[in-house]
């Protein structure tokens, strides 16, 4: 079966075909750098990062863009009430980024664009809109005039007729300007004492949504394979976008554009507007990124996840048998007949079944069914080896389940690093007094988990070819006994020398 997405443009599954066979183009919508993260947000960040793993795993060479909003109204607000500037906010909440999305394995972007490093690419924008008549100027501003666009709507099923003037949620406070209520502002004149950029309509700085179409642009070209974000970024956000770039270059913005649903508090979307929302860099306090990583993909990614203290804890007990069976792998690579040298041979009757999984609109739960078979498996044979002093199958059978364990794993960002982790290797960051938190003694030399975090440190080197820190990382672990085996696949296995 071949990979098949849900499409919210044509509202059903469609099989997946790149615009240039082999190659993807991503663009996932950010966030608007005023706050740290929330789990909600987090949601977004786990769910592209699979999809993007997978599309990797799949073979195709994927080009994976995410914004920042880094002007904004809610932004110039935070920076007033921390006596600070919108450039010193957008700073220290992006940085803020990187440290909680590292945490959650989520790889790299090949590029994080900015708005405020795009204002040309806007401006060129807003005037080719204005030239065509979808765009008008208004005592500074100019707006999106919806009613020249004959498309509008077509994302998110809505009538021009039943939208509300102001829909977006963001303030409106220009509706004398506009000719119609359902217009959008593309550029805004500035208000005394906010940053601004000289343009052609006078002092001013961009909205919101016409940030995504001039970055799409900019970094990936007129027309793109998957865009992405979460549910409630399809209206009016998305749609905009759509109507924005469209109108301009008369090709689809996008292919694919896929949504994922939301985390809720008490049935309710979890949101900063709302108060109801955890951040993602407070959990982390009590629960391992990793145990909430699961959490998330334990369900598919268009369906609602409650979040509650049971349903965390239960992922925090699925994580721990993921964690043992990874746990065992270096006592299975010290076995007599445990090829060090790089092999690809996969189970491919497991691999097929994840695949398949995985094929039918990601669905995480059923591949995480087959992963965890994997690790059940893998942790009897380790116990066994423990107890008994060898493990029933044959070698090469475990190595073969154990390579394709960590190969599978590895597509869903589930990883045993964990930066936060020195000396003893903390398996849970659990609630005081719910699990306990089990600790088990380090082996000679680096812990695994050490081991894991400078091999993703080195993933990360090679993904921005900066090779000589690449080999430095490498050098480094030969020196101590650890060597690295780099499979055709990505994956990067080690053992023990
Ligand atoms: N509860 C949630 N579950 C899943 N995704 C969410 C949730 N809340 C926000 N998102 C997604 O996170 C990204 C950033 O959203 P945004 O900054 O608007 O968060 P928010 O909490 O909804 O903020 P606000 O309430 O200020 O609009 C978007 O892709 C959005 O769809
Ligand atoms: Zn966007």
């Amino acid at each position: 079966m071949p990979l098949t997405l849900y499409n919210t443009l044509t509202r059903r599954k469609e099989p997946f075909e790149p615009i240039k066979p082999g190659k993807v183009r991503m663009y996932v919508c950010g966030i608007t750098a005023y706050n740290y993260f929330h789990v909600g947000n987090a949601r977004v960040f786990v769910v592209f990062d699979v999809v993007r793993r997978y599309l990797k795993w799949c073979g195709y060479d994927v080009r994976y863009v995410q914004n920042f909003t880094d002007i904004d109204d809610k932004i110039l607000k935070r920076a007033l009430a921390e006596n600070s500037t919108m450039e010193q906010i957008a700073e220290k909440y992006i940085a803020a980024y990187f440290e909680d999305a590292d945490r959650l394995n989520i790889l790299r972007a090949d590029a994080y664009p900015r708005a405020t490093h795009a204002i040309d690419g806007i401006q060129r924008l807003i005037h080719e809109l204005e030239q065509q008549q979808y765009a008008y100027a208004a005592d500074g501003d100019v707006y999106y005039a919806v009613r020249q666009f004959a498309d509008y709507g077509k994302l998110s099923g809505r009538k021009l007729e039943e939208m509300q003037a102001g829909a977006s949620g963001r303030v409106d406070e220009e509706a004398d300007k506009k000719k119609d209520p359902a217009d959008f502002a593309l550029w805004k004149a500035a208000k005394p004492g906010e940053p601004f950029w000289e343009s052609r309509w006078g002092k001013g700085r961009p909205g919101w949504h016409i940030e995504c179409s001039a970055m799409v642009r900019d970094e990936l070209g007129e027309s793109i394979d998957i865009h992405g974000g979460g549910m409630d970024l399809t209206f009016p956000h998305h749609e905009n976008e759509i109507a924005q770039s469209e109108a301009v270059t008369g090709k689809p913005l996008a292919k694919y554009w896929l949504h994922n649903g939301f985390i809720n508090m008490d049935g309710e979307k979890m949101s900063k507007s709302l108060g109801n929302f955890r951040l993602t860099r407070d959990l982390f306090a009590n629960y391992d990124p990793m145990a909430f990583r699961l959490f998330v993909l334990q369900a598919q990614y268009r369906k609602p996840i409650d979040f509650t203290a049971d349903a965390l804890d239960a992922a925090v007990s699925s994580w721990k048998t993921l964690k043992e069976a990874l746990q065992f792998g270096t006592q299975f690579a010290a076995l007599p007949g445990w090829q060090s040298a790089a092999t690809d041979n996969l189970d491919q009757t497991v691999v097929d079944r994840f695949n398949e999984a995985m094929d039918d609109d990601i669905n995480t739960p059923i591949a995480l069914s087959v992963v965890f078979e994997l690790a059940k498996a893998l942790s009897r044979e380790g116990n066994q080896l423990v107890h008994q002093g060898k493990p029933d199958l044959p070698v090469e059978q475990l190595q073969r389940q154990w390579q394709t364990f960590a190969s599978l794993i590895n597509v869903l960002g589930l990883t045993a690093a964990e930066p936060q982790v020195s000396s003893d290797v903390v398996i849970m960051g659990v609630l005081a007094g719910l699990t306990g938190v089990v600790t088990i003694a380090e082996p000679e030399g680096l812990s695994d988990a050490a081991i894991e975090a400078l091999i993703q440190q080195r993933q990360e080197a090679r993904q921005s070819k900066n090779w000589a820190e690449s080999d430095r990382i490498r050098n480094e672990l030969q020196s101590q006994g650890i060597t690295l085996i780099d499979q055709k696949d990505g994956v990067t296995r080690w053992h023990r020398n």
